[in-house]
């Protein structure tokens, strides 16, 4: 079955640059009423994806942060009192199904084990979500889609997500994209030239090739963004590319010039 809401023009979408086939993918999952999860390191655009992809599906976006004290409750609904009486007041999740939205979990690893639960019959082909506290069965209309994403990285390596949950989810890979698109971003979304915006895709590259580091993530592209912003503002180079690169990737101060040397060494040479 096909879902039929007007599909809106492009150049009116928030703006998102491609990498692979993902649009195409998401579309056909939305289609075909399938659950979807984004894999990828910080920074990398799979927020934005969502946000164009709602959009381009004529389809209102809730999300949520998940972190991990987030319940069942939050994501479904609660009971709550006001004027002496109590009512009900759907969750995001909940207000998503009820009105064939798309609800993005970002970084789902983080939730509690019963609201992952939750998701389950969401995910599968009965598309419902029960909710025990007011006895309603809700039927997922064809529009609604679920999204999560959650970040592969070593901290998460341990936490990962149950194969019987990713096994409900068709799943996508993203990365930073190669140094000539990160750039065509970094320009257009902090308004750089594009050379400054080609220098800041071949410092993070290079900062990426780093081995045996001890950084949990590397530099993302929304940190090119800051330092593209700085620059823009006035503040010199490399003193941007300090404080919207290598402090936010390390707490040690060795790493943080470390980081420099390889940034400034770049800098000279250009
Ligand atoms: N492919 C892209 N097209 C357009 N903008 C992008 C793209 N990739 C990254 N960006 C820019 O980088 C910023 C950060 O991306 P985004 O918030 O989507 O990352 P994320 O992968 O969701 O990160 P997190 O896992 O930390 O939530 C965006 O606000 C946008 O400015």
């Amino acid at each position: 079955m096909s879902n039929t809401s007007p599909l809106k023009h492009s150049d009116s979408l928030s703006y998102y640059q491609q990498q692979n086939n993902e649009v195409a993918l998401f579309e056909s999952a939305w289609n075909n009423q399938l659950p979807v999860l984004l894999k990828g390191p910080t920074g990398c655009g799979k927020t934005r994806f969502v946000q164009h992809m709602a959009e381009k599906l004529g389809r209102k976006l809730y999300t949520v942060a998940c972190h991990e004290d987030l319940t069942a409750s939050d994501l479904i609904g609660r009971h709550l009192i006001g004027d002496g009486e109590t009512y009900w007041q759907d969750g995001p999740l909940t207000r998503a199904v009820r009105e064939g939205a798309i609800c993005y979990l970002d970084e789902v690893v983080e939730a509690r084990k019963d609201s992952i639960v939750v998701m389950h019959p969401l995910t599968d082909d009965r598309r419902i979500l029960p909710i025990d506290r007011t006895g309603e069965l809700l039927h997922a209309p064809p529009e609604f889609m679920l999204v999560v994403s959650y970040n592969p990285g070593y901290q998460n390596l341990l936490k990962g997500m149950k194969p019987s949950t990713k096994q409900r989810f068709m799943s996508m890979s993203f990365d930073y994209p190669d140094k000539d698109m990160e750039a065509q971003i970094v320009a257009k979304e902090a308004g750089v030239d594009l050379e400054l915006a080609k220098l800041l895709a071949r410092l993070a590259s290079h900062i990426r090739q780093l081995k045996d580091h001890d950084l949990e993530e590397s530099a993302s592209t929304r940190l090119l963004i800051y330092a593209a912003t700085l620059i823009k503002s006035g503040i010199p180079v490399s003193e941007a590319c300090r404080a919207a690169i290598a402090e936010p990737l390390s707490d040690d101060i060795e790493v943080v010039e470390a980081l420099m040397q390889v940034m400034n060494a770049q800098l000279g040479d250009d």
